[in-house]
C-alpha cells in the first residue's frame, strides 16, 4: 500500500487511506494525549478551543479552531473538557444536532452529582447522540502507550449506532471497548476510576481481624504461659514458629468464608421459594468478593509453605536435635524406628502438598485468561463452588468473572 506523505495533514482532508476526522473539544492534558494516539492511529484531528491562537503543545498535525468551527468539521465530537464547563455547548446546540457527543468526564467524588455526567450533558443538548467511553483510561497512560493496567474502556450510550461507531473508535486505537447498556450506566461508569480496591476491603480487614486474634491467642498459649509458668523466655517463637500456626488457620477459615456465602444464599433461596428476589446487602457484599477471599486464602498458604520449608535450617530446630542425640548417647539409649509414625508423618506432609496444590489450581483457573480457555463444565469440574448468585447487575458479573465466583 502506498503511503501518504508525511507532515501536517490539513486537517479536514480525507484521503481514502485516513480514518475519518474527529473533533476533541478542550486542549487540556487528556485532549492533546487522545488526539496524539488518534494521530498515530491516522485519524485527522480537529481541536475545538477557547483560544485557538494561544493553544500551545498541541501535537504535530492537528489543526485548532473555535468549538463552533470545530464542531462542523466532523460528526464524532469528543468532550475533554470537566463538566463544570458544559454551559458552554447550549449555544453550540444548533450545531451539535444529530452529533455524536462522547462524554470521558469524571468526578473528584462517587456519587458528586445526583446524575451522571453523560446523562446531564444528554439533558443538556437532547438533539446530540451522547455516549460515554474513555474515561478509565488516564492522559498519562494513552501518551506513554503503557496500556498495561487497564486496556478496557466501558461505552454505554442510548443510539445504538453512535455506540458503535465510538466502539469502532475504541477498538482502532488498540483498546478494548465493553458495551455496557445504555446511558442508565454511566453513573456506575463514571464511579470505577474513583474506586480504591472496593472488592479487596473486606478480605482484608476479615484477614487482619483472623491474624490479630489468633495471633494474641499463640502469644498467650505460646510465649506467656511458659513465660508464667517456668519463667522461660519462648519469645523467639514470635518470629516463625506463631505465624507460621496462623498462617494455616487464616488460609482455611478464608477458603471456608468463600464457600459459605453460595450455601447460605442457597438456603435463602430455598427458604424464599424464588430466586429472584435480592440477597441481603450484607450477603451481596460477600458474594462479590468471595475471589478476592480466596486469593487472600492463598497468599496465606503459600507463606504457610514457605515458613514451613525453612523449618530444618532454623537454629531451634537443629539444636533440640543436636541435644537429642547427645542426651541418648550418653544415656546409651536410642529411640527405636516406628513404621506407625513415620506413615503417620508422610502421609500429613503429602495430604499437605496435595491441597496445596489444588488450591494453587482453584487460583490458577480463577484468572480470567485461564477461565476463557475452559467451558462451564470443565469450570464446574476444578471449581465445584455451589450455587446462585441470581438476581445481581450482570455488568458487575462481567467484570469479576472469576473462578471463586459463579455465574448466574
Ligand atoms: N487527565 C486525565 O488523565 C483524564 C481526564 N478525564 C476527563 O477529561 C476531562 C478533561 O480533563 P483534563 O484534560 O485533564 O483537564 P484540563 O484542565 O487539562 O483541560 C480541560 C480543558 O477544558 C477546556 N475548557 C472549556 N471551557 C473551560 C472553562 N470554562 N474553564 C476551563 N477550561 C475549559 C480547556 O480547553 P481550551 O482552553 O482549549 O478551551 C481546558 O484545556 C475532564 O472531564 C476529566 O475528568 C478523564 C480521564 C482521564
Ligand atoms: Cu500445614
Amino acid at each position: 500500500m502506498e503511503k501518504t506523505s508525511t507532515g501536517a495533514f490539513p486537517s479536514t482532508m480525507n484521503s481514502s487511506e485516513k480514518q475519518e476526522t474527529v473533533c476533541i473539544f478542550g486542549t487540556g492534558d487528556f485532549g492533546r494525549s487522545l488526539a496524539l494516539r488518534m494521530l498515530q492511529c491516522d485519524y485527522s484531528i480537529v481541536f475545538g478551543s477557547r483560544n485557538p491562537q494561544k493553544s500551545s503543545l498541541l501535537p504535530n498535525g492537528a489543526a485548532v479552531l473555535s468549538y463552533l468551527e470545530a464542531a462542523q468539521k466532523s460528526d464524532i465530537i469528543i468532550l475533554a473538557v470537566h463538566r463544570e464547563h458544559y454551559d458552554f455547548l447550549k449555544e453550540l446546540t444548533e450545531v451539535l444536532k444529530g452529533k455524536i457527543l462522547v462524554d470521558i468526564s469524571n468526578n473528584l467524588k462517587i456519587d458528586q452529582y445526583l446524575e451522571s455526567n453523560a446523562e446531564y450533558l444528554a439533558q443538556l443538548l437532547p438533539g446530540a447522540h451522547v455516549v460515554k467511553a474513555f474515561n478509565t483510561i488516564s492522559a498519562w497512560a494513552l501518551q506513554s502507550g503503557a496500556l498495561d493496567a487497564n486496556r478496557q474502556v466501558f461505552v454505554c450510550g442510548n443510539d445504538s449506532k453512535a455506540k458503535q461507531r465510538v466502539m469502532d473508535v475504541v477498538r482502532t486505537l488498540g483498546l478494548t471497548p465493553l458495551d455496557q447498556g445504555s446511558l442508565l450506566a454511566a453513573k456506575e461508569i463514571e464511579n470505577y476510576p474513583l474506586q480504591l480496591f472496593p472488592m479487596w476491603k473486606l478480605p482484608f480487614y476479615l484477614s487482619a481481624i483472623l491474624c490479630v486474634f489468633f495471633f494474641c491467642y499463640c502469644v498467650i498459649r505460646d510465649v506467656l504461659y511458659p513465660y508464667a509458668n517456668g519463667n522461660q523466655d519462648s519469645t523467639f517463637r514470635l518470629a516463625i514458629s506463631i505465624p507460621n500456626r496462623i498462617f494455616p488457620i487464616a488460609a482455611l477459615t478464608l477458603l471456608a468464608l468463600v464457600y459459605l456465602p453460595g450455601v447460605i444464599a442457597a438456603i435463602l433461596q430455598l427458604y424464599r421459594g424464588t430466586k429472584y428476589r435480592r440477597f441481603p446487602d450484607w450477603l451481596d457484599q460477600w458474594m462479590l468478593c468471595r475471589k478476592q477471599l480466596g486469593l487472600v486464602a492463598l497468599g496465606f498458604a503459600f507463606l504457610h509453605v514457605l515458613y514451613t520449608l525453612v523449618i530444618p535450617i532454623r537454629y531451634y530446630v537443629r539444636w533440640t536435635l543436636k541435644n537429642r542425640t547427645i542426651t541418648q548417647a550418653l544415656a546409651k539409649t536410642d529411640d527405636p524406628f516406628s513404621t506407625t509414625t513415620a506413615w503417620l508423618n508422610d502421609s500429613y506432609i503429602a495430604l499437605g502438598i496435595l491441597g496445596f496444590f489444588l488450591f494453587v489450581l482453584l487460583g490458577i483457573t480463577s484468572l480470567p485468561s485461564v477461565s476463557n480457555m475452559v467451558n462451564w463444565r470443565e469450570f464446574r469440574f476444578v471449581q465445584p463452588t455451589p450455587w446462585c448468585t441470581a438476581g445481581r447487575n450482570s455488568s458487575v458479573l462481567r467484570v469479576l468473572d472469576g473462578i471463586f465466583l459463579l455465574p448466574t
